[in-house]
């Protein structure tokens, strides 16, 4: 296996219906970058808040924000033509954001991510966004919606202000119905967590795992606390921090990963498979219920280990690391069969793989 494929830059597609908060929710994003640097391909400029952040260069269509991020506005026609510019080296981008026009077919731009011929990318899923108050509405009149929450990995239901408690839970429950195993996660003005999209850069000095999802919120620039029926939206996220030096067991950590529960929407880290792979390392990926590994060469004098970060809400921490526990190996009687990682390897992105479906846990 090669090295290339840990610096892939994840491309995450956001969609969602006309109105229903897309721009709001990547401006967010971009506000709250925080070192993390950010690529966006929007069909037009216009709604992006650029003018809030100082623009530090303009190239034909992209501009150079000031924060690291960089903003581009193309058509479906040109998106390879921007990843190229958006996957150089020099622009140094961390995670890319695409957002579908409102009426774009989600599946179609997906499908344009996997088929890439950019090495430099990899999918990082699909999020779309739904408008709590027009959800019953908007699916009445269109039907297809539906079909595409079923393909989404993470929905967000946005504008949790604008609707009472019960309306919420009522819209939250029926997006859930239809989006099989993504997960659905609420918010006022688009205000989610940036880490349940992609990692984030952490600046020198906050170190991971210290800085709490909570530090995160009420950091916010933008959170003036005033979410109304909403509240904090993401108030109720929890992390968890794994660190085990004992190998993991790939049969029983894909068990775990396939029955993991739904509030668990991002998981990160790197998996020692111990014997079963003795040469690399698995960073794992996954956002919603979609899910990747990518093995790489361990690095020459790193301590062999599994770090893992879980995000969810409403997840029960302690059965989830008793769990974990259970996934590690339990001496020379346990060791893994000749076949323990084909179940891993599923998740693995072949270098011929063009224009596979997306790999779905
Ligand atoms: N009350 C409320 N308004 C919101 C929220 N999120 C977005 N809006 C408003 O809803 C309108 C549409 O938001 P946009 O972010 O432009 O939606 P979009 O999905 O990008 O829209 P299109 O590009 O037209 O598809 C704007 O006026 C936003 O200010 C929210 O959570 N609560």
């Amino acid at each position: 296996m090669s090295t290339q494929q840990a610096q892939q830059i994840p491309v995450v597609v956001l969609s969602g219906f006309l109105g229903s908060g897309k721009t709001t929710l990547l401006n967010h994003l971009l506000r709250s970058a925080r070192g993390t640097r950010i690529g966006v391909m929007v069909n037009d400029f216009g709604d992006i808040g650029i003018d809030a952040m100082t623009v530090a260069g303009q190239v034909g269509s992209t501009v150079s924000l000031g924060n690291g991020c960089l903003c581009c506005a193309v058509d479906a026609s040109e998106l390879d033509e921007y990843l190229e510019v958006l996957t150089r080296p020099s622009a140094r981008l961390d995670v890319i954001v695409i957002e579908a026009s409102g009426l774009a077919e989600p599946e179609e731009l997906v499908r344009m991510v996997l088929a890439s011929e950019n090495e430099r990318i990899v999918y990082g899923g699909l999020v779309q966004v739904v408008d709590a108050a027009e959800f019953p509405a908007t699916r009445e009149r269109h039907p297809e919606t539906d079909r595409h929450l079923a393909l989404a990995d993470l929905v967000v239901v946005n504008k949790a202000d604008r609707v009472g408690e019960r309306e919420l839970d009522a819209v939250h429950g029926a997006v859930a119905a239809v989006a099989g195993r993504a997960a659905v996660i609420r918010a006022a003005h688009g205000r989610i967590d940036p880490e349940v999209l992609f990692d984030r850069v952490v600046p020198e000095g906050e170190i991971d795992g210290q800085m709490s999802i909570e530090d995160l919120l009420y950091g916010d620039p933008e959170d003036d606390g005033a979410d109304g029926a909403g509240g904090h939206p993401h108030a109720h996220y929890e992390t968890l921090s794994v660190a085990t030096r004992t190998a993991l067991h790939p049969r029983r950590l894909m068990e775990f990963l396939d029955s993991r529960p739904q509030g668990l929407y991002r998981i990160k880290g790197f998996v020692d498979f111990g014997e079963a792979d003795p040469v690399n390392r698995y960073a794992v990926h996954a956002v919603g219920r979609f899910l990747r590994f990518y093995p790489e060469p361990w690095p020459a004098g790193e301590e062999r280990q599994t770090q893992l970060v879980l995000i969810g809400a409403g997840i029960d921490a302690d059965s989830l690391r008793e769990e974990l526990a259970g996934c590690e190996l339990g001496g020379p009687q346990d060791a893994p069969d000749e076949h323990a990682m084909w179940g891993v390897l599923r998740y693995v992105r072949q270098p011929d793989e063009e224009s596979a479906e997306p790999a779905e846990a």
